[in-house]
């Protein structure tokens, strides 16, 4: 579906069909344009969770960010519409579905496929930071995988535009950066910190700082308590360029465009993506 803002989505534009996925806020099926026969994913959000949540305004600005985004590993954000009780988004369709669903399938992923999956989020955060995007919510639960196999970071239902924004905690502490934890300033550098995050769950099948406890997970990762287990065995190299993202000062972790010449990107990742 071509994004023509002027255009006034209704249901009736679409055919229905399956659930793909729940997410916290509402149910999404797989849907077809019936003009165009376009398949997309419809995203159904209850306008009665959104104000109780308060949110309404964050779902503005994801969809003004994500009107200005376009970039082959993030998942388009085609428009929205709303009915009485509902607001819908128009997204563009992950055929391969929810990575951490596949995750849990491997439990963890082979050094290629995760230097893959990290080299092309790497390239997808150079692009959103180069527009002044954060996205602030990097983990497996928001990536999807496209038809080629190729990740797609969606919901940027926590990202901003500015930085050093305030943000409620709602969800998992594990991705989060220590001065996101500590309330404090933070800045793009906080997508680095939630790549190492995510890069070491890749290939461990957990996340580094996890903890029964909540206060147990903060206090692991404002330490930066990071421990490489013995099992599955990873590269000195994987462990040399997550260490070099997960450092608690922001302006030390390893840049992006630096990773992407990190020798176990260029000796693992595969070059398309
Ligand atoms: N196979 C698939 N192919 C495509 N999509 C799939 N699932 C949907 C992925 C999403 C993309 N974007 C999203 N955005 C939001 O959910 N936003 C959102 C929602 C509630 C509140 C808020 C806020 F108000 F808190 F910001 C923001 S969900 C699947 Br499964």
């Amino acid at each position: 579906v071509s994004a023509k803002e002027k255009k006034r989505w209704t249901l009736n534009d679409f055919d229905i069909g399956k659930p793909l996925g729940r997410g916290k806020f509402g149910h999404v099926y797989l849907a077809r344009e019936k003009r165009s026969n376009h398949i997309v994913a419809l995203k159904v959000l209850f306008k009665s969770q959104l104000q109780q949540s308060q949110v309404e305004h964050q779902l503005r600005r994801e969809v003004e960010i994500q009107s200005h985004l376009r970039h082959p590993n993030i998942l388009r954000l085609y428009g929205y519409f709303y009915d009485q009780k509902r607001v819908y988004l128009i997204l563009e369709y992950a055929a391969k579905g929810e990575l951490y669903k596949e995750l849990q399938k491997c439990k963890y992923f082979s050094e290629r496929r995760a230097a893959t999956y990290v080299a092309s989020l790497a390239r997808a955060l150079i692009y959103c930071h180069g527009k002044h995007v954060i996205h602030r919510d990097i983990k497996p639960e928001n990536l999807l995988i496209g038809a080629q196999g190729e990740l797609k970071i969606a919901d940027f239902g926590w990202s901003v535009h500015t930085f050093n924004r305030r943000r409620t905690m709602c969800g998992t502490l594990d991705y989060l950066p220590p001065e996101m934890v500590e309330s404090v300033e933070h800045d793009a550098n906080v997508d680095i910190w939630s790549l190492g995050v995510l890069c070491y769950e890749f290939l461990y099948g957990v996340p580094p700082f996890e903890a029964k406890e909540h206060s147990d997970t903060y206090r692991r990762i404002v330490q930066v308590d990071l421990k490489f287990p013995p099992k599955p065995i990873v590269s000195s190299a994987a462990k040399d360029l997550i260490s070099q993202m997960l450092v608690k000062d922001s302006s030390q972790r390893l840049p992006l465009h630096k990773l992407l010449e990190h020798p176990w990107i260029i000796q693992n990742a595969d070059p398309s993506g």
